[in-house]
């Protein structure tokens, strides 16, 4: 292979030292500061999708919203094809804006219930004045509709008509429209009932095949996730704990906190479900107001040793996986694993 061949290509979304802080409760006459995410980093090469795991306010949200600049983040960058999405202002911001889309969990509230399937589908094409006109723009809908497994007539439904998984499918159509680059699906299928998740799923590989479309999937959901991402991050209170490709990740989960998230799924085999070591995390998450010094996981986790206080450097697993946290590789020691594992 020659140094041209060696050069990965670039990727399509790139973003580095992200950090979003929201205005919290004044504390008295001094300000503080929700540290929703801090200093986080990651890319998505094209066609590919990246699974964001992690508890509930871990800040997968905040990282999606911040891409679509429904947030504004405190710093960082977010490049997309090369191009600074935050910085970009006026014809270059929409069209940036056009590239990135999003699918909200809840097909139910982020419908509009007064429009038909057919104005809702349209609207971004009319937003961003693509196709000659709305004749060519309905035929396009008919095409997007087809695309999703929605029969054309669905066009002249109304939100409430449909099930929840047909309104998803709406939901996708409507993000296909303005023909993006990236999809951001933030807890897309998480309403769904199990089946109907599983078809969305099926649906949402489908069309990347087909379309070549980068996804970035944002769930709690580690069966989901596994199933949807070719690389997994995961995040715990707004940092960045591992990333690396999923066969990996998953096979050889490296920081305590992914290993604790792992063992809590449930095994779907009886016999093996029963000898399984479950390890439960002590205590609830800190505040985001005040996070713990060096690895935020430190103070629930049952390797830490005062050396985690300080800040955390990244440690090589094997190829394309790296942790934050001292102590990966390292077993707990007999008396440490039964306070945690039970
Ligand atoms: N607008 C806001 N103002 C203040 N704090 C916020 C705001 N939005 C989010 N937060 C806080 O930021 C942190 C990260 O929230 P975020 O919603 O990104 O987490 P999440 O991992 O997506 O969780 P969930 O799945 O529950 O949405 C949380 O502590 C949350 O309370």
């Amino acid at each position: 292979m020659d140094a041209a061949q060696e050069t990965p290509p670039a990727p399509l979304l790139d973003v580095r030292g992200l950090s979003v802080r929201f205005p919290g409760p004044r504390e008295g006459r001094r300000p503080s500061w929700v540290h929703a995410v801090e200093d986080v980093s990651f890319a998505i090469g094209r066609g590919q999708t990246l699974g964001l795991v992690g508890e509930s306010g871990s800040g997968k949200s905040t990282i999606g919203n911040a891409l679509i600049r429904l947030v504004t983040p405190t710093s960082g960058t977010v490049r997309l094809g090369g191009r600074d999405v935050l910085a970009a202002r006026g014809a270059q911001a929409r069209e940036l804006r056009r590239r990135i889309a999003m699918v909200f969990q809840d097909p139910y509230s982020s419908l509009d219930p007064r429009r038909t399937v057919g104005a809702t589908v349209r609207e971004p094409m009319d937003v961003h004045r693509m196709l000659s006109g709305r004749a060519e723009r309905n035929r396009r809908v008919a095409e997007l509709l087809d695309l999703v497994g929605l029969l054309r007539e669905t066009a002249v439904r109304y939100p409430h008509e449909l099930s929840g998984g047909q309104r998803q499918r709406v939901s996708i159509a409507r993000a296909l429209a303005a023909d993006p680059d990236l999809i951001v699906l933030d807890e897309s299928t998480a309403s769904l009932d199990v089946s109907v998740q599983a078809q969305i799923m099926n649906l949402l590989r489908e069309l990347q095949d087909e379309l070549g479309l980068t996804y970035l999937f944002i769930s709690h959901d580690l069966a989901a996730v596994e199933h949807m991402s070719h690389r997994v991050v995961v995040m715990y209170l707004g940092r960045l704990m591992e990333t690396g490709t999923t066969d990996h990740l998953y096979a050889r989960p490296a920081h305590p906190y992914t290993q604790a998230l792992m063992s809590a799924v449930p095994d779907t085999d009886p016999a093996t479900e029963k000898n399984r070591e479950r390890i439960l995390l002590g205590g609830d998450p800190p505040s985001p107001l005040d996070p713990p010094s060096g690895c935020v996981f430190r103070t629930r986790c049952p390797m830490a040793v005062d050396e985690c206080a300080e800040p955390v450097p990244q440690t090589t697993v094997s190829d394309n996986h790296v942790a934050w946290c001292i102590r990966t590789g390292d077993s707990l020691s007999p008396e440490r694993l039964r306070r945690f594992v039970h």
